[in-house]
């Protein structure tokens, strides 16, 4: 069993790129440390093992680095592993084998920042050349698109190409062996859509003829724990030491902080781009797990200097932040005495002062009479503090708000920023003579000015849907204190404007912190260091208005159209025009119903047969498939790594590909017939069944993957082709990726229909999809019953996803999830191929194109595909004249 079970490890370990060699040694300590617990090492498709292994390659090089300079503290094979850094799985997983061509994210990162400027020429010729089958396709017919969607269509999928395959895995083999088909599609296949309108057609509900209000956008993914694309070099990025953890409970060491669990990231370390979010599976760790981010300041002979963050984050003895390099608490501990870690007289100008001035000017309005100053307790436990030259400490903070901040505008001077900031609080305090009076001004109670403040986006405050501000939950009354001192309450006489933020050394009170109470408060900074919010906690910035500016709400964060519902951000780009963003909805993670769907969700219907009780952990790590893999034939449709397995996928991508009429169920009366016109057909479609609340499961079992959400990188950007707003990768995915669920609202088909009659007809783009995958079991559905779902108004990143006829790179799966009946389902995004970074996510809508009667009209395809189904039906129309 044993052997049996490390061959598995092995061969998991192998999928990732590593070496039996380098698998087994780790696995025997692994195995020890976790007395022989194999759940917990397989767990997660073997991620403690992965990161044991790749934690013990990073030592090594490390070591044979500082070898000459320093002995070694600690290796894998002294003391037992402290922490073990939870890499990013999903890098591993999802990218499946190192030949992944490395993702061209460093120009998406470059078109995230400068939106408009320039478009992105991302990819390299061979990878390209995948992409660029979209041709446009110039003989289409002209005029309005708004017709709903289905998946079929047969046709061959001759732009596969060998040389582009190259994960040396027999699934690719046989993807390219498979037959080609190029057959047309016989039979109806799911012409549903929008029938809705009223006139005789029937169409099917997949999504997307053009019919309802103008587009809008959202999406997500998973895995990504907290790690981060490495952009900038030419290696395969690979998920950083964002976070680790602690096999057994960290011992709390002078000079290593312990962060709580979420936040570990530094905001620099995100690229702007998609930063992973707070760790969704933290409260599955095993007990013993204790998530812990270490800070390890600089090592001997290293200056802060060489990074204007990390010198900023010396000087203010800030040792909180982590920057998801530094690995291990045995480093930490030998280099975390401050008064090595910063060097003065550096390159960034240190100055040394010999005098210890009590309060450091910083700005002051024209006259002089507002000062902002920053005063430093030099009685704080740091002799060795030096106070910095102000033109390098504005530098480096500059350097901050710019990279960390998304601060664009790349004339942005933080003096400017002070200058305003004496002003506004000269007028604000004269406005109110009240206010003058006051020694002590809670900055959060009087930061209206901020309200106008175009800076506050960049700083995280965001805005609500109705337009109105609210401070960053960081910016707190006691995080952030104007203070104007007594001296200076006298109108007329200068005033001095003291910042007091958390940090205690430069607290006006001058009350000396206790090394521990530091340790205390750097540990509460810590969980701010993955809030780019945080950073006000310190600082307060506002630039004058443009008014323009202020009035208009920006509909979308373009870091996140998410605002943070999912586990990760998705970013939002535009590389080619100046439409700035998708028209406005509310973006949802989950489906929601909208009114009269009936969607019943009770355990109660959840009988022993649905479910897996009596199971524990990872239920595809046990030798006899549990219950929930009845419905799949016994057998799980994931493997290990989290994707659907190869034959599963195959019939699932064939039936959309060769949508025979003996796959269909065909309505007696159906309900998108108003007016009894024959049933069109739907789909019958296989079903992943996953587990759920009443099994015994944990939340990490390799047989929930749609319900943990998305977790790869994903972003929104405007397609050049002329299909509006599209979605695309920004990191391989090996073929069977989940990638993202269609989330909307919840509809009937009557509620469809009566939101289709009041709509204007006007509206570019068209979300709905109809949950018509088990009509078959279901004995004559009736309208009201039949549910769809719309994500025109509320939705979440898949309605940004495009058609493409017949080869899309994503196909749809029906998963079960909460209710066993089928009537309600998630509908899933699986990739069908390898898909490389930034190439578009499409799936096959099923528009019939050649559905003349449709009273939707279908939407010009401009999918390039070779086999598209309009471009047929453009060419047989020329043809005939
Ligand atoms: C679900 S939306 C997709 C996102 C949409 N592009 C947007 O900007 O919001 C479906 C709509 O996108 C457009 N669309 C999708 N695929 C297309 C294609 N292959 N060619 C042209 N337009 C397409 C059509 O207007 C369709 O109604």
């Amino acid at each position: 069993m044993t052997r049996e079970k490390a061959a598995m490890a092995v061969n998991a370990m192998k999928a990732i790129g590593v070496s039996e060699q380098s698998v087994t040694p780790v696995l025997k300590k692994l195995l020890k440390l976790y007395d022989k617990n194999w759940s917990l090492i397989e767990d997660e498709n073997y991620r403690v093992l992965a990161d044991a292994i790749f934690e013990c390659q990073d030592i090594e090089v490390e070591q044979e680095k500082k070898s000459k300079e320093a002995p070694s503290h600690e290796e894998l094979d002294g003391p037992p592993l402290k922490r073990l850094r939870l890499r990013k799985q999903g890098e591993a997983s999802l990218s499946g084998a190192t030949s992944f061509s490395k993702p061209n994210v460093e120009e998406a990162n470059h078109a995230l920042s400068y939106p408009c400027k320039e478009r992105a020429e991302p990819l390299s010729s061979s990878h390209r050349g995948r992409i660029d089958e979209h041709e446009p396709i110039s003989f289409c017919e002209k005029g309005k698109q708004k017709q709903p969607v289905s998946p079929h269509v047969l046709c061959s999928r001759d732009n596969m190409e060998p040389s582009q395959l190259h994960f040396g895995d027999k699934r690719l083999d046989h993807e390219l062996t498979s037959p080609q088909t190029c057959s047309r599609g016989k039979g109806p296949i799911f012409s549903s859509q929008t029938s809705l309108r009223q006139e005789t057609e029937h169409q099917s509900l997949a999504p997307f003829r053009d019919s309802t209000v103008e587009s809008n956008a959202v999406l997500s993914q998973s895995h990504l724990r907290a790690e981060e694309m490495e952009t900038g070099s030419g290696t395969a990025h690979r998920a950083k030491g964002s976070r680790r953890v602690c096999l057994k409970e960290p011992k709390v060491e002078p000079g290593i902080l312990l962060v709580p669990k979420q936040k570990m990231l530094h905001p620099r370390e995100n690229n702007g781009l998609m930063s992973p979010k707070t760790e969704p599976f933290a409260d599955d760790y095993p007990p013993f797990e204790v998530p812990i981010a270490v800070m390890r300041p600089p090592s001997p002979g290293q200056t802060c200097n060489e990074d204007p963050v990390q010198k900023e984050a010396c000087s203010t003895e800030n040792y909180g932040e982590t920057n998801g390099h530094e690995p291990l608490a045995s480093e930490d501990k030998h280099d975390s005495v401050p008064d090595r870690a910063c060097e003065t007289g550096s390159s960034l100008e240190l100055t040394n002062v010999t005098e210890t001035p009590t309060s450091f000017e910083i700005a002051s309005s024209p006259l002089g009479d507002v000062k902002i100053s920053l005063s430093c307790n030099q009685a704080s436990g740091r002799p060795d503090f030096q106070i910095p030259n102000l033109d390098a400490v504005l530098k480096a903070v500059e350097d901050k708000c710019l990279r960390s901040h998304k601060v664009l505008e790349p004339n942005f001077s933080l003096m400017k920023v002070m200058q305003e900031m004496c002003q506004c609080f000269l007028e604000l305090g004269t406005e109110s003579t009240n206010s003058t009076q006051e020694s002590f001004v809670h900055i959060t109670s009087d930061l209206n000015f901020l309200k106008k403040s175009s800076l506050r986006n960049a700083f995280g405050a965001k805005g609500d849907h109705q337009g109105n501000f609210r401070m960053p939950e960081s910016l707190s009354a006691e995080s952030l204190n104007l203070h104007s001192s007594d001296k200076l309450v006298s109108p007329g006489s200068p005033k001095t404007l003291l910042l007091n933020g958390p940090d205690s050394h430069l607290n006006e009170s001058g009350s000396g912190s206790s090394s521990s109470e530091r340790n205390t408060e750097a540990n509460e900074r810590n969980t701010e260091a993955n809030d780019p919010n945080s950073n006000l906690r310190s600082l307060v910035i506002f630039q004058p208005q443009d008014s323009t500016v202020d009035e208009v709400r920006p509909i979308h964060d373009v870091y996140d159209i998410s605002k943070g519902e999912e586990r990760v951000s998705i970013s939002l780009v535009n590389e080619v025009s100046s439409e700035l963003y998708p028209p406005s909805f509310f973006y949802i993670p989950r489906n929601l119903s909208y009114q009269s769907a009936y969607v019943n969700v009770s355990l109660a219907r959840i009988g022993d047969e649905d479910c897996c009780s009596n199971c524990f952990g990872n239920c595809l790590s046990s030798s006899i498939p549990c219950a929930c893999a009845r419905e799949t034939g016994g057998e799980f449709a994931y493997t290990v790594e989290g994707l659907v397995k190869e034959k599963f996928l195959d019939e699932c991508i064939s039936m959309y590909r060769d949508p025979r009429p003996e796959r269909h169920y065909y309505c007696k009366k159906c309900p998108l017939e108003r007016f009894n016109d024959p049933c069109k057909g739907h789909l019958v479609r296989k079903f992943i069944k996953e587990c759920w609340s009443k099994c015994g499961c944990s939340k990490r079992c390799g047989n929930r993957v749609v319900q943990r959400g998305i977790a790869c990188s994903l972003q929104v950007f405007l397609t050049s082709e002329g299909k509006g707003w599209g979605l695309r990768t920004l990191q391989d995915l090996p073929r069977g990726t989940f990638v993202c669920e269609y989330v909307g609202e919840i509809l009937t088909n009557t509620e469809l229909y009566e939101r289709n009659l009041r709509s204007t007809g006007n509206e570019k783009h068209t979300y709905p999809v109809l949950l018509d995958a088990d009509w078959g079991s279901e004995s004559s559905l009736k309208d009201e019953e039949a549910l769809c779902l719309d994500a025109t108004y509320y939705g979440n990143v898949a309605r940004f996803i495009n058609h493409r006829c017949y080869d899309a790179t994503m196909v749809e799966i029906p998963v079960e999830v909460e209710t066993p009946d089928r009537h309600y389902y998630h509908l899933a995004f699986f990739t069908t191929r390898d898909v490389y970074a930034l190439e578009e996510l499409t799936w096959d809508y099923g528009i019939d194109f050649k559905d003349h009667k449709h009273p939707v009209k279908a939407f010009r395809c401009f999918c390039g595909s070779k086999c598209c189904r309009d471009m047929k039906r453009s060419n047989r129309t020329k043809s005939k004249r």
